[in-house]
């Protein structure tokens, strides 16, 4: 069986060839209802189309660099174009039309920007500010604003209605046989009994139909409304602007042309816009057009097109068109059907409904058979063979029900939809425990999970870092409180004291800024707002320093170089290069230090080692360490050049506190006792994270801390000893985590989750059966990259995905034995009995009643029942795990038995038990075979609900 449920379907749990799916669904659409069964999943043709938009988009794209580079040679002669504004936009007050602003930023027209004045042109037209962003005082010109360029919001499909859902429930070819029965029984039965003595059956029937109906459709209507809410929830994006002057969060939804916003590593461009300021900014474009090559931009290439991806650098631009203007939003509304693509379970259990369904067809011929020939023989010995009553019409109607309800009973339409229903519930319930889940496969691959592989910095720490130690001009000094902070000023040199800040806050991809409520403001990633924090405590001014030089250029920090720098042209004169980073590597790259009397010496062996001693000794306190470095460019520096990586002299380190979150070592050893081995990648120093590791009881004493430069040596062999042991990798680049991800994955057939927050943690997301990204601190891109995005950043969660994920697992476990059994028991007393007895103990209406209790109700029992701590007691089912364990067969096969008997002991010897006789004995006793197997349905699913379904 468990052969037969995988079949030769090649659908996986994420990256599914759309090849795949559609052969899959092809396979399937033989059987009974493929409409229904693929509800909720994703509508591959508007893939296709998507596909082809971004086709479309590249092949425009490029025509429109060639155009705008051919133009570009005879910019000098800018014919004077014959741009007109409209008049309703003059009305409004502004002076470029939306089409005028598209054409600009969609066709990359070089020339037609030049016209309108550059970007500060546009700007002034759209009025708007480079520097303060937009002004919302004017609430009228807000209103205008809007209506004149639309808002930036994508056309969604309408919500469908309940009465849609009632429809498709009804196109249900079982359904729609017996609503065809129903009809006929109804006619023949008040032709020949008259109303009401004769309409009972079809009355039934219709009643039964209608109930199943409307549950389903209920059902359904609730999941697709909990479906939207969950889309909206993962489009929500919040995006730093510029508006009024300050510096503020706003929702991509609640942009508008004109305004300012600031990007950086990670960010997805919100809007079509240009390109204002920034340094180094490499945009990624495969969303849009499925070109892989990233493209600069800067200001001779101003152009951000909306849903790329900004791989380096960061930026300001200005927006010039949003919505349903830009090639985006086209492409995002022919995608708003949503759906998801089938998870492995699904499909497995489409296997086992399609196969059942088929013995069940071939019973139900055979049944139908049997009882027809019953009826056949009784009227030859009757000897009535020729005479046909409307009686015996309606017998052959009635048999002829009875096949069709064995097929409706036969086929577990519910199984697929329970996992579909099981599933929703779980996202759900884990949106409320603070797991947003975009793919619903990932909700059963957490269950089986075997390795987490997490993320130090934010996940496992709080996230909120401080500089609590200093070592500058070779001083080691205590600096967790302002005052001591206050107390370093004074003892340092005057001029050491002048580079740092300068450094501080000019090296830095964060901004201190004043808000609207004229409270001071730190933004930026939790170590350069530490920084900050600490070059303030230390009396220093961000403005002031700011204003005091000119930087020539940016560096912005990224997780492969772990560091960042700036040059910058200073007042009196000369240019000066700031850099800082992960320790070793800035020492590395010095050659001189600032010592205690402010002189700049040549680094020594005796101040390495007692830097790098610092470095240990900061780390192992869990400190993570930061060292600051600056160097004059005598030899001048041009802006197009990389930034010099040696010959620097050393300001000082820093150790920067980042405490472990609570809970984080309850949760750690909550996995381990589930059998889930917790690996922390970071890419911080070794010792800081050895020291963290231990804390949270990640680390322990045979376990292996590894250096990322190390791990990369290692030959196949030597890494097949060592990547089970490892417990700790740190100092490690992206790659080196997608390698480790890639091992455990296939050498070791581990199921791996993987956390991530960086734009460089998506290959690794991209890689795990699970990827896990941060809802606070993660950038867009790893969120898009990740199947489930924890929203407050907590191991912890983590964990209870883990547990929902065992749960989903079992449940829908549970519901496949039950449903089994049901089948199996209706199959076999149905046929068994029309073959014997030449009549079926169960009636049409009966059947439908149990079915629909199986489907809906029992699914809707089974299926959502909530995890319990005694889950993350076991062992995890991991990759080779059977779905249908032996224990389940055990139970299927047992209860199927004991059921039958019981029922077939019924039909032998009922009447007698009951001592049942007269004309209604008959009735009496089917009433009662009904009963009882309902309540054995009844005990079996209240059983489920308790029973272990592994042998220990
Ligand atoms: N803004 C920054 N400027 C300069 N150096 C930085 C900055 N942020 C971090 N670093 C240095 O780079 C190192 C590694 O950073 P990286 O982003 O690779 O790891 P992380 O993501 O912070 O850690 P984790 O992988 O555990 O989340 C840090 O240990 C720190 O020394
Ligand atoms: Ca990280």
């Amino acid at each position: 069986m468990e052969r037969l449920m995988s079949g030769d379907f090649d659908v996986k749990a994420k990256h599914s060839s759309e090849e795949a799916l559609q052969k899959w669904r092809k396979l399937c659409g033989v059987v009974k209802n493929p409409k229904r069964r693929f509800r909720f999943t994703a509508n591959l043709s508007k893939r296709y189309e998507a596909a082809a938009m971004r086709k479309t988009n590249q092949e425009k794209l490029r025509i429109a660099v060639l155009v705008s580079k051919a133009a570009f040679q005879f910019i000098q002669g800018v014919s004077p174009s014959d741009y007109n504004v409209p008049a309703e936009v003059k009305a409004a007050g502004f002076d470029i039309c939306a089409d005028e602003l598209g054409s600009i930023v969609e066709g990359h027209d070089v020339k037609k920007l030049k016209f309108h004045g550059g970007v500060t042109g546009v700007s002034e037209k759209l009025c708007t500010s480079i520097v303060d962003g937009l002004t919302t005082t004017d609430s009228d010109l807000l209103n205008r604003r809007q209506e004149i360029y639309g808002i930036n919001k994508f056309a969604e499909s309408q919500p469908r209605s309940f009465w849609i859902f009632v429809w498709e429930a009804l196109q249900d070819m079982t359904l729609m046989i017996l609503g065809v029965c129903a009809f006929v029984s109804l006619i023949v039965g008040i032709a020949t009994e008259g109303w009401l003595e004769g309409a009972h059956d079809g009355i039934g029937i219709v009643a039964s139909i209608l109930l199943v109906v409307f549950v389903t459709a209920i059902s359904d209507y609730r999941q697709s409304l909990q479906f939207r809410d969950l889309d909206t929830e993962k489009k929500k994006i919040i995006i730093q602007v510029t508006r009024n002057g300050f510096r503020q969060k706003l929702s991509i939804y609640d942009l508008l042309p004109g305004d300012i916003v600031h990007l950086a590593i990670g960010d997805q461009v919100p809007a079509d816009g240009l390109f204002v300021s920034g340094f180094s900014v490499l945009i990624d474009e495969s969303s849009l057009t499925g070109e892989s090559e990233p493209v600069m931009v800067n200001s001779e290439n101003p152009f951000m097109l909306s849903g790329t991806k900004v791989q380096d650098g960061s930026c300001k631009m200005m927006i010039a068109t949003v919505g349903m203007r830009t090639q985006w939003g086209k492409l995002m509304a022919t995608l708003s059907e949503g759906g998801d693509d089938e998870t492995p379970l699904q499909v497995k259990l489409n296997g086992v409904a399609t196969i059942i369904g088929k013995i069940g067809l071939f019973f139900a011929v055979v049944t139908f058979a049997v009882l027809v020939q019953g009826l056949f023989s009784h009227k030859w010995q009757a000897g009535t063979y020729f005479r046909w009553s409307g009686d015996d019409a309606l017998e052959i109607l009635e048999y002829f029900a009875i096949a069709v309800t064995i097929v409706v009973v036969a086929v577990p339409e519910g199984l697929p939809l329970a996992v579909t229903l099981s599933l929703a519930f779980a996202m759900k319930k884990m949106m409320n425990d603070k797991a947003l889940v975009r793919h619903l496969a990932a909700c059963e691959t957490m269950g089986s999970a075997t390795t987490i592989c997490s993320d130090k910095t934010g996940t496992l720490t709080t996230n909120h870092m401080t500089v609590v130690k200093s070592c500058i001009c070779m001083e080691v000094k205590v600096v967790d409180q302002p005052t001591k902070a206050a107390s370093l000023v004074s003892e340092m040199p005057v001029s050491a004291v002048k580079l740092l800040l300068q450094s501080i806050f000019n090296n830095t991809g964060g901004e201190v800024v004043v808000n609207e409520d004229g409270k001071r403001e730190i933004l930026g990633t939790p170590t350069e707002t530490a920084l900050l924090e600490f070059g303030l405590s230390l009396g220093g001014d961000f403005q002031a320093e700011r204003q005091a030089v000119k930087l020539v250029k940016v560096e912005p920090f990224n997780s492969t170089k772990k560091r960042m720098g700036v040059v910058m042209e200073l007042h009196e004169g000369g240019l000066r290069a700031h850099t800082k980073g992960a320790s070793e590597i800035v020492l590395a790259a010095c050659d001189k230090v600032i010592n205690s009397n402010g002189d700049i010496v040549p680094l020594d062996e005796e101040s390495i080692n007692l830097l790098k001693d610092t470095i240990d000794q900061f780390a192992n306190e869990a400190l993570r360490t930061l060292c600051i470095a600056y160097m004059e460019l005598e030899g001048g520096f041009s802006p197009e050049n990389p930034m010099p990586v040696s010959g620097y002299t050393c300001i000082g380190i820093v150790g920067i506190k980042d405490p472990v979150r609570p809970g984080v070592k309850e949760s750690v050893a909550v996995c381990r006792s589930a059998g889930i081995t917790v690996r922390m990648v970071t890419g911080d120093n070794i010792n800081t994270a050895k020291a963290i590791a231990r804390e949270c009881g990640i680390l322990t004493d045979d376990g292996i801390a590894i250096e990322g430069p190390d791990f990369r040596e290692k030959s196949l062999e030597e890494l097949l000893q060592l990547v089970p042991k490892i417990q700790v990798m740190a100092r490690s680049s992206p790659l080196d985590k997608h390698t480790l991800v890639k091992h455990l994955r296939t050498t070791f057939g581990e199921v791996v989750a993987v956390t991530g927050d960086g734009t460089n943690d998506a290959p690794a997301l991209h890689e795990a059966d699970i990827g896990l990204a941060m809802g606070i601190a993660g950038t867009e891109v790893a969120k898009e990259s990740a199947d489930v995005i924890i929203l407050d950043d907590n191991f912890s969660t983590i964990v209870t995905v883990a547990k929902w994920g065992r749960s989903v697992y079992i449940n829908i476990q549970k519901f496949v034995q039950f449903q089994l059994t049901v089948n199996v028991v209706a199959l076999i007393v149905n046929f068994s009995s029309a073959c014997l007895t030449g009549s079926a103990p169960l009636t049409a209406v009966q059947l439908l009643w149990v079915n629909m209790i199986m489907d809906t109700l029992g699914a809707l029992a089974l299926a959502t029942e909530p995890p319990n701590d005694e889950l993350m007691k076991r062992s995890p089912v991991g990759r080779k795990g059977n779905f249908i364990s032996s224990v389940m067969w055990r139970n299927i096969l047992g209860q199927s038995l004991y059921q039958f008997m019981v029922i077939w002991h019924l039909q032998a010897k009922g009447k007698a038990l009951f001592s049942l006789d007269g004309p209604d004995s008959d009735l009496v006793l089917n009433t009662l075979i009904f009963n009882s197997f309902v309540f054995c349905q009844a005990s079996f699913s209240t059983n489920l609900k308790t029973i272990k379904l592994f042998l220990k």
